[in-house]
This record gives C-alpha cells, structure tokens and sequence, in this order.
C-alpha cells in the first residue's frame, strides 16, 4: 500500500469519530509529519457552533502539541453522516490559514478522499494561491523603501 492510500484510509477510518450533531457531516483527515508519523483528527462540533472544530485543524493541532513541526501531506475525508463520502471535502480557508503557517505551499499535498481507492492530491498552492505566510511579516521589498518602519 502507498503512503497517499494509507493516509486515505486513516482519513476515512477516523472520520468515524466525528463529533457533528448539528451540521450531520462527517470528517476525518490524515496528517503525515516529516518523520513518518500521521496524526489524525476528526471535526467537534459544539452546541454554540463557533467552538466547532474541523478534522484538518484536530490533526494540526494533535500534532503541533505533540512537538511536530514540519509536514509533507493531509488527507481529508468528509460526507454525510451514516454513509460514505459522495464527493471531494476541500478543507475551509481557516484550515488553509493554519496550513500555510507550517507548510511550503510548493511541497505540501492536500489529498482529498472520495475512498481508499478513490483521492485526488494537489498542493497548497494550487488550493491557497497568493496565501499570508509567516514570510510576509518579514518580508521587505523595494517598493516598502521609507514605507511604515
Ligand atoms: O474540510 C472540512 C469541511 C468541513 N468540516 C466540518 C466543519 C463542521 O463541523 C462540518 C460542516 O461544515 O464539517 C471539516 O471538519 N473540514
Ligand atoms: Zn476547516
């Protein structure tokens, strides 16, 4: 089995454990960190709604507090409740947010899950183009000469 398969079968293994008694959809997604780990998660829902949590951002944040900083790829997996996804779940721009912070959007792939023999991959930055990284912070170009210090 390959490593994009294995994560798409985590992806859909974990998606089990979601927490969505108010919207009914279901997600779980696949984290493989540099060193071989994967770190999964599932979407937590919670009765105020804004408290609500997606799958990707369970991954990242299991894994960041875990010590992990570098990523290579994330599958998601992501339908309706009591049956198995129908379509591609793209992660929401929140996740994309949290991706960019950790990840060249060049290298990370973004896998998403139809089932364990059904995934389309693509990179960050086909699916976040032009995002606000780190980098920008400090970055300092010609056109900021004598700009705001
Ligand atoms: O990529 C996605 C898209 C949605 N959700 C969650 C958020 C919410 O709990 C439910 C419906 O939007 O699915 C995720 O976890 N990941
Ligand atoms: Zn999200």
């Amino acid at each position: 089995m390959g490593m994009n398969t294995a994560l798409a079968a985590e992806a859909l293994r974990v998606r089990e454990y979601a927490y969505a008694p108010y919207s009914g959809f279901c997600v779980g997604a696949a984290l493989l960190a540099e060193n071989g780990k994967i770190y999964t998660g599932c979407n937590v829902e919670n009765a105020a709604y804004s408290p609500s949590n997606c799958a990707e951002r369970t991954a990242f944040f299991k894994a960041l507090s875990s010590g992990e900083r570098k990523f290579k790829a994330i599958a998601i997996a992501g339908g309706k409740q009591g049956g198995p996804p129908v379509d591609y779940c793209p992660p929401c721009g929140v996740c994309r947010q949290v991706m960019i912070e950790f990840c060249d959007p060049e290298l990370f792939d973004v896998i998403l899950v139809k089932s364990e023999d059904d995934y389309i991959g693509s990179k960050l930055s086909e699916l976040f183009p032009m995002g606000f990284g780190p980098g920008n912070l400090t970055a300092r170009g010609a056109d900021q000469e004598g700009g705001i210090q």
